[in-house]
């Protein structure tokens, strides 16, 4: 070996052995602080087990504490020091995923604090103060390389440069199945849209693979660090394409060490629906416009298809019928009352009973009969009321839906697509959102008879319980635990034998009557883990804590729209109303707008959500596609939209008419490294046919927001005639290859990509 390149190795090793001794002390001071992370969960249930009255608070929030610190420590593993910083006068700090002091000295500065912005902000243009910036590559704890980036030449004295560019080696690296964040390697333009501020919207914009993914991930980790104490708990929601795109970037977050953010797709924003489904493009175009709120507005108020054809009733020795007719009217004055006042159908029954008594009334000769009197008596009657519940039912949303079905209901262009009952499209859910808002909450059913005891979950974790319960437990030998207590009030240990139950009960209803119950017999139940035991039957029941199972009402103070170009009206407005009072991170490429009733500019996507200002942040830097096979792709993009310039030059393309298109993506596929992934895309119905077994076949529809290594992109004429916007479809197929793009066809190219 040269003498130059022993002595660049041994210098490279010297600095990978410094920087490991800042590694290891790290991690030193992590296990210490895991140590006390772990005996302030034991300090917390011991302090439960005294049972005082404060005790359950403080155990609760000592215990939530240390166990999110806990689980915010474990996720850490993977490169938690990743960076360093040299300023020029002399001071030194590492950059790593959490923050990390010793005392008061910090051994880890956390990405998103601001003495870390420096990190992804300093240019050679503008250092801000920056000597030198050094990335770190740790394997678990230890560090296997450096890469180092010099920003003020003149200060930089002998300090030692290594490798070749971490962002181009990040970007090197092979796609897996799932997306990595991107902690390392935030370029300028990304840090700036990740650290805006929360407040108002900002609207952040960019071609294909300029990272506006990964910068809608980072921000709403970004956001939790800046303010914790507003946006945790779920109060932040990221909203993706589609199951397949949330499932992609899931892991992003909770390897920032960040899992209360809610991540759902656009199709699975209504509880209990998971819409993966989309319809063709006209029926979208139908379901998404503004011209549904008639018809739905429409639909809430006809009359049930199980509602009962007639009422009759024998009162004051008089026959009163009331035929369809007559009940069709009592329906036009049941909705003329509730639009007036506002009164939403789910809440109409009293306005029905009021329209029903008064039919009734015009039926009856009434004589000297009592109208009051005659109200009161009939509304009371059992047959009556069971008429009232059939005929003016609680509505859900999903049932009314499903009436489209029946083209007389007002919307003949949208019966087939409702024949299959409820096999909802993902169009469908924004009228189901609609839907909920349209007809009101269901009048409360009656109360169930409450259970003597009940428990209660933690998290996924234990069950408290509302009771004693007698186990042999975990750590063998007989265990009584109380009411809302994870740890036993008493444990017999080995002095009764685990076989003796009779024994161990009457040693447990000596330690109740202490308690002040009497016990009178016993029945079988679990403890707080699940433990099968026994639970006393007690004179006098324990009062059982009301648990409020109403579901509270999720009320977001951060919206984050992932791909919001293609938000439709209807969608709009599902999405506003879970942003009524947040604020908002609108993501998006009108390039790859698909949807046939996308918007044409932002500030019309804006004001559709119901938004005014925003503040507006474009990324210009493809970090994806390499130019070559960016070039081609931008030969389909729409007029007006600028291509993206990408950070890597070459890539490999290919372009190949074909006689056998089935044949030739076999053998393309079998030409691919096997280490890379790989996927093929093709219109919907081609890639539903395509029989290529262990090959990652995509529908068009269903590429956004992916990528892969290689990708083969079948028939660009069949994506492009498959829709109205199919243009804008196959762009973003075309644009979703991290190194090679072979694209296949038989049929002549689009115009646009031939010659
Ligand atoms: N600063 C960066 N460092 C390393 N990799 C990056 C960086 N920025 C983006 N990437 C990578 O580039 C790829 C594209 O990023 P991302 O999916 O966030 O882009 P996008 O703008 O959302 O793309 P699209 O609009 O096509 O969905 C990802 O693999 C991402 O990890």
């Amino acid at each position: 070996m040269p003498a130059a390149r022993t002595q660049e190795t041994t210098a490279e090793e010297r600095e990978i052995a410094a920087e490991q001794q800042v590694v290891d002390r790290v991690y030193a001071r992590l296990d210490v602080l895991r140590g006390q992370a772990k005996s302030l969960e034991g300090e917390g249930h011991g302090r439960a087990a005294g049972n005082s009255a404060t005790g359950l608070v403080e155990r609760d929030a000592i215990v939530h504490r240390a166990a999110a610190r806990m689980r915010e420590l474990n996720s850490e593993e993977e490169g938690l020091v990743f960076g360093r910083l040299d300023f020029t006068d002399g001071e030194t700090y590492h950059i790593g995923r959490l923050g990390v002091r010793d005392g008061i000295e910090p051994l880890l500065v956390d990405w998103r604090a601001p003495a870390a912005a420096p990190f992804y902000r300093a240019t050679t243009g503008d250092p801000l103060d920056v000597v030198r910036r050094r990335v770190i590559f740790c394997r678990g704890a230890r560090v296997v390389g450096l890469d180092d980036d010099v920003l003020s030449p003149d200060a930089a004295g002998d300090l030692r440069v290594l490798g070749e560019g971490a962002l181009l080696a990040s970007l090197r690296r092979s796609r897996g199945p799932h997306m990595r964040d991107i902690v390392t390697t935030i370029q300028r333009e990304q840090d700036e849209a990740i650290r805006a501020p929360a407040r108002g919207v900002t609207l952040i914009t960019g071609g294909p693979g300029t990272g506006k993914t990964q910068v809608a991930l980072h921000r709403a980790a970004y956001l939790l660090y800046a303010d914790r104490g507003r946006f945790t708990g779920g109060r932040i929601l990221v909203i993706g394409p589609s199951t397949v795109f949330t499932d992609y970037i899931g892991r992003v977050l909770p390897s920032l060490g960040e899992d209360s953010v809610h991540l759902r797709a656009i199709g699975e924003l209504v509880d209990g629906v998971t819409a993966t489904r989309r319809d063709p493009a006209e029926l979208a175009a139908v379901k998404g416009g503004e011209g549904m709120l008639a018809v739905l507005a429409e639909l809430i108020w006809q009359t049930p298809p199980t509602a009962p054809q007639r009422l009759r009733l024998v009162y004051a020795g008089q026959v009163l019928t009331l035929d369809a007719d007559d009940l069709s009217a009592a329906r036009r004055v049941v909705r003329a009352r509730c639009t007036a006042d506002g009164t939403l159908p789910n809440a109409a029954r009293p306005a029905a009973t009021a329209a029903l008594v008064d039919a009734l009334w015009s039926k009856l000769d009434a004589g000297q009969l009592d109208r009051e009197l005659f109200g009161d008596e009939v509304g009371d009657r059992p047959e009556f009321r069971r008429f009232l519940h059939a005929w003016w039912p609680a509505l859900t949303p999903a049932a009314v839906l499903a009436w489209l079905a029946d083209p007389t209901r007002g919307a003949p262009a949208l019966a087939a697509s409702y024949a299959n009952g409820r096999d909802w499209s993902v169009d469908d859910v924004p009228l189901l959102d609609e839907l909920a808002g349209l007809l009101g909450p269901p009048p409360p059913a009656p109360r169930a008879p409450k259970p003597e005891w009940q428990l209660r979950e933690l998290g996924g974790g234990p069950r408290l319980v509302d009771t004693f319960v007698l186990s042999c437990g975990l750590r063998d030998g007989w265990e009584l635990y109380a009411p809302g207590l994870l740890t036993p009030i008493a444990v017999a240990g080995a002095t009764i034998d685990n076989d003796a139950t009779g024994l161990a009960q009457r040693w447990a209803e000596a330690i109740i009557l202490r308690e002040g119950h009497q016990v009178v017999g016993w029945t079988d139940g679990y403890d707080p883990h699940g433990e099968e035991g026994y639970v006393p039957e007690l004179a006098e029941p324990l009062p059982v804590e009301e648990v409020d199972d109403t579901p509270v009402p999720e009320e977001y103070l951060h919206v984050i729209v992932d791909e919001a170009q293609d938000l439709s009206p209807m969608e709009c407005r599902m999405v506003a109303r879970r942003a009524a009072y947040a604020s908002m991170t609108i993501v998006g490429d009108l390039g790859q707008a698909t949807h046939p009733l996308a918007a044409g500019a932002w500030p019309e996507l804006v004001a559709r959500l119901g938004k005014r200002e925003v503040r507006e942040l474009d990324l210009r830097t493809g970090y994806r596609v390499p130019q070559t096979i960016a070039d081609y792709a931008a030969r389909v993009l729409a007029p007006g939209i600028a291509p993206t310039r990408s950070y890597q030059p070459g890539g490999s393309l290919v372009v190949r008419r074909v006689e056998d298109v089935a044949a030739a993506v076999r053998a393309a596929v079998a030409d691919m490294p096997p280490e890379a992934t790989l996927a093929v895309v093709a219109a919907d119905d081609t890639a539903a046919r395509l029989d290529l077994p262990g090959v990652t076949v995509v529908p068009a529809s269903l590429v956004k927001g992916l990528e892969y290594d290689h990708v083969i992109v079948l028939e660009p004429a069949d994506i492009v005639a498959a829709e109205p916007r199919g243009l804008a479809r196959l762009y973003v197929a075309l644009t979703r290859a991290v190194a090679g793009l072979v694209v296949l066809h038989h049929l002549p190219l689009p115009p646009e990509l031939a010659g």
